[in-house]
């Protein structure tokens, strides 16, 4: 019996949401639609300079928003990361224990973390993390009874920035592979795959059982340019793969066939969150006797909804008809 559909690690922040033209970016010399972390004094050198405009503040948190689309969808999840003893941190701790996620952290001395959101006109999310208290997550903090009893760990990339949360990621899967517990691992963004391409490539030939990463991040992996051939390339060292293509759709790989889900057509509003969406949905249908595909299914539907609306957590849940109806797909 295992208590947990998915238990995820990453980093604990919040959002800091604002609606910006092109040209702010280029001012303060931004790379478009990716995360870069900063410090304190440039998060705030950024944020002063959308005086004046309304900012929005939601809990995020890529690994963080996943697990809350698994509870939202009616799942059972837990997750650690490390928030500040100050009123961010209950916010964040807050949004997720109203939705019954098993969450038990110990508030740091640091401040929680932050992440300025950029929207551009164009639907793409610029982000500049700076990650605060979550930064002091370590291999102490994974709990090996909780990962005993989840059916599997969800581990983000990004905690491959820095070096004690990289110690809890592999902690958090050497735990997982121990117990048989499958590993899901996600690789957040394309300045990771530069970062560490070798070691992602081990991670995926060793412990993951399933890779989320989006279409930029396959090409860099692989060196391939279509993205079948990507896919296909992963999957053959990976089990499942769930290769996203922005709103062109997804392709699902599992026991060596193609699932090729289609995208949903939606105005684009705000395009952040949507790899969380997606993998928070698709780990929620394969946790919960859906096939792949239908699980891709639902991915792509609950993506594009969370595209379609500002943040990365969906303002209209999902209803039980709606993913049974989603669910019962062929
Ligand atoms: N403009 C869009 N319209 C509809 N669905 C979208 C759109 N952008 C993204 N999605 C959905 O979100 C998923 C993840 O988006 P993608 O951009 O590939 O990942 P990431 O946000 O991690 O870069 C896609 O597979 C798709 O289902
Ligand atoms: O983890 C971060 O640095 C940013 C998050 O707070 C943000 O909510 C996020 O992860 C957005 O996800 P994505 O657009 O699916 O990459």
């Amino acid at each position: 019996m295992t208590d947990f559909d998915v238990f995820g690690v990453g980093n604990a922040l919040v959002d800091i949401q604002a609606t910006v033209e092109d040209a702010v970016l280029t001012e303060l010399v931004l790379d478009k639609g990716i995360m870069t972390l900063v410090d304190d004094a440039r998060q705030r050198e950024v944020l002063a300079k959308l005086d004046g405009r309304p900012l929005n503040r939601c809990a995020g948190g890529s690994a963080a928003n996943t697990i809350v689309a698994v509870a939202e969808f009616g799942g059972k999840s837990a997750f650690v990361g490390k928030i500040g003893n100050d009123d961010v941190g209950k916010f964040f701790l807050k949004d997720m224990q109203d939705l019954g996620i098993s969450i038990d952290v110990e508030p740091a001395g640091e401040p929680t973390g932050t992440c300025a959101v950029l929207i551009t006109e164009d639907a793409q999310r610029t982000m500049l993390t700076n990650l605060g208290a979550s930064v002091t997550l370590t291999e102490h903090d994974i709990d090996e009874e909780m990962i005993k009893r989840s059916k599997y760990i969800y581990v983000e990339g990004y905690l491959f920035t820095g070096e004690n949360t990289k110690a809890a990621a592999y902690r958090a899967m050497d735990l997982a592979q121990k117990h048989g517990i499958k590993i899901a691992f996600t690789a957040s963004d394309p300045f990771l795959i530069n970062m560490m391409r070798d070691e992602i490539w081990e991670l995926i030939t060793g412990p993951v059982d399933l890779l989320f990463c989006n279409e930029e991040e396959a090409k860099s992996l692989t060196g391939e340019s279509d993205a079948i051939a990507c896919a296909k390339m992963i999957h053959d060292h990976a089990e499942n793969v769930a290769l996203t293509l922005g709103e062109k759709g997804s392709i699902v790989m599992h026991g060596g066939e193609a699932f090729p889900i289609e995208g949903v057509q939606v105005k684009a509003i705000d395009t952040t969150g949507a790899g969380d969406m997606y993998a928070g949905a698709l780990l929620y249908g394969i946790t919960n006797g859906m096939s792949w595909r239908q699980a891709g299914h639902l991915a792509s539907e609950a993506s594009a909804r969370v595209v379609s609306q500002l943040g990365a957590r969906l303002e209209r849940k999902f209803t039980k008809a709606e993913i049974e109806a989603l669910s019962s797909l062929s």
